[in-house]
């Protein structure tokens, strides 16, 4: 038995930076990981990082003369590359800290206060006085006849090292994961297919930038299957058929080189045997939290995705601002303190959102003024090629603070953090609006988009 003052479970965004932390105060710390490919956690190796890379890479397609297939294969070599060097770089810099020791191998409770860790090396028992579930999410792969994950097969974690241009590719899920996804294969020049439950494209976003974002992937090779029932999955030697319902309930068949399901995530908590603590888990195996991210059993924290709740790298980062706050400072900073956050979608050109937009003010009923611009009239779109979108604002009619933003465009995934910074600040539109911004910047729109009179 070891015993240590803090272990972390998960080599997640919060739990490594806690670990770093903790080490550098002079505290005993064991980080527990189950995975070395996952040294780093889900955004290094199987998330942002290279979900972004190969978009990126994807985008730049066009200025290339190589044919899609080798294209597209440089494109995973290297993003395999640069992965394998990231993967690296966190482990070295985690246990290169003073104090903190990584163990490979797969924690679950045996009580409270003790865990077991189980590897190839065999089974270790560590005891700590505190303990912090970093543990993430893993894809939901739905029950569906024939699926069942192989080489044609795919969640967003193994298509990212599918070396094979799949020439043809059958999206499962129109979120997050399978919207980006469709730009980047598109984009790649795969004939990529969206098969959604929701017969409503982007259904929590306005309708003019939602038919936007449509046309755009549309005119990227895309095809919307929406509102239809994936029935039954088979595959053959030369692809994958798949079945399904079609929005008058008639069954149709079409076949795919590969297959991505993206239906969502759950939380990784199964292997866990948090029973065995007394740690209570919701509906779909989220660990709830207080605002300090405190589990219902002292001394057990729990920080990142696995509480449930909006899953992005930031906030993850965040929690461990909590939990620096609540066990070194004065507890001030805590989740009811969190304030706007923004988000982005990293099609091509990217949505970024923060705040309300018009359906949710109207909803709300809130007295807003509507600032519109369309992206062709951004300078700087013209010099990068893509004036595809729309910026839209709303602001308080009453007070002129920023009630929302909803960009889609490019490079709106970094003004969004402009409007963010407005929001927590209270600037208002108006020192928004007459910045002295520099040109040529995507920024610099918001000198004629916040122009409203
Ligand atoms: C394809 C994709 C693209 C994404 N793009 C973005 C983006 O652009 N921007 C953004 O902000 N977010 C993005 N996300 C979400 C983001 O990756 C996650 O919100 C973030 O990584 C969550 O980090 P975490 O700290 O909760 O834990 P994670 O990084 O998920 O780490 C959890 C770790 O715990 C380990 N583990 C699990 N169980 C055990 C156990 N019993 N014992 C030991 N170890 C265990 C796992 O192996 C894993 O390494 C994306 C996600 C995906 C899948
Ligand atoms: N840019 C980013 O920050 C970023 C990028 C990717 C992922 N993420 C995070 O990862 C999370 C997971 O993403 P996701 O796209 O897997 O989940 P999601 O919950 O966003 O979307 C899943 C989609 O699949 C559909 N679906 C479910 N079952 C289905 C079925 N059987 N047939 C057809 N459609 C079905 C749902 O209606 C939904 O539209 C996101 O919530 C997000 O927080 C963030």
């Amino acid at each position: 038995m070891e015993t240590v003052k803090n272990l972390i479970i998960g080599f997640g965004k919060a739990g490594k930076t806690l670990a770093g932390f903790l080490g550098s105060k002079g505290e005993s710390v064991i980080l527990v990981e189950k995975d070395k490919r996952m040294y780093g956690g889900t955004c290094i190796n199987v998330g942002c990082i290279p979900s972004k890379f190969l978009s990126n890479k994807a985008t730049l397609r066009k200025v290339s003369s190589l044919d899609n297939e080798t294209y597209y294969k440089h494109a995973v070599e290297a993003k395999k590359d640069l992965i394998a060097k990231l993967n690296k770089a966190n482990y070295d810099k985690v246990a290169g800290v003073p104090n903190v020791k990584v163990i490979d191998g797969t924690a679950s409770f045996v009580s409270a206060n003790t865990v077991e860790v189980k590897s190839a090396e065999g089974n270790l028992e560590i005891q700590a006085e505190r303990i912090f579930i970093n543990t993430g999410l893993v894809p939901v792969v739905p029950k569906i006849e024939g699926l069942n994950l192989s080489e044609r097969i795919h969640t967003s974690e193994t298509i990212m090292d599918l070396e094979v241009f799949p020439e043809s590719l059958a999206i499962i899920g129109s979120g997050y994961i399978g919207l980006e996804f469709t730009s980047t294969y598109s984009l790649f020049g795969s004939k990529v297919t969206v098969f959604g439950d929701n017969p409503k494209f982007l259904p929590r976003d306005d309708e003019d930038i939602a038919g936007l974002i449509m046309d755009e992937l549309k005119a990227q090779g895309a095809a919307f299957l929406l509102g239809t029932k994936v029935v039954r999955f088979e595959e053959a030697s030369d692809g994958v058929n798949v079945y399904f319902e079609n929005g008058q309930g008639k069954e149709e068949v079409k076949k795919f080189s590969a297959v991505l399901v993206a239906t969502g995530r759950r939380p990784d908590t199964q292997e866990l045997s948090l029973d065995k603590a007394g740690v209570k888990v919701g509906e779909r195996g989220e660990i709830p939290v207080n605002d300090r991210l405190e589990t219902n059993v002292p001394n057990i924290y729990a920080l990142g995705d696995v509480h449930g709740g909006l899953q992005f790298t930031y906030l993850s980062l965040d929690d461990f601002r909590i939990i620096k706050s609540v066990l070194f400072n004065d507890g001030k900073y805590n989740l009811k303190e969190r304030k706007h956050i923004p988000f982005n979608v990293f099609v091509v050109p990217s949505l970024a959102k923060v705040g309300m937009n018009e359906m949710e003010a109207k909803a709300a009923g809130a007295s807003y003024k509507l600032a519109k611009l369309p992206v062709m009239a951004i300078p700087k779109a013209k010099i990068l090629g893509n004036q595809t979108g729309l910026f839209k604002v709303l602001i308080d009619e009453k007070t002129g603070k920023i009630l929302g933003a909803n960009l889609f465009g490019v490079e709106a995934h970094e003004v969004i953090n402009l409007f963010t910074l407005a929001m927590n600040e209270g600037i208002s539109y108006e020192s928004l609006r007459d910045q002295i911004y520099t040109h040529p910047t995507i920024a610099e729109s918001l000198n004629d988009l916040l122009n409203i009179g």
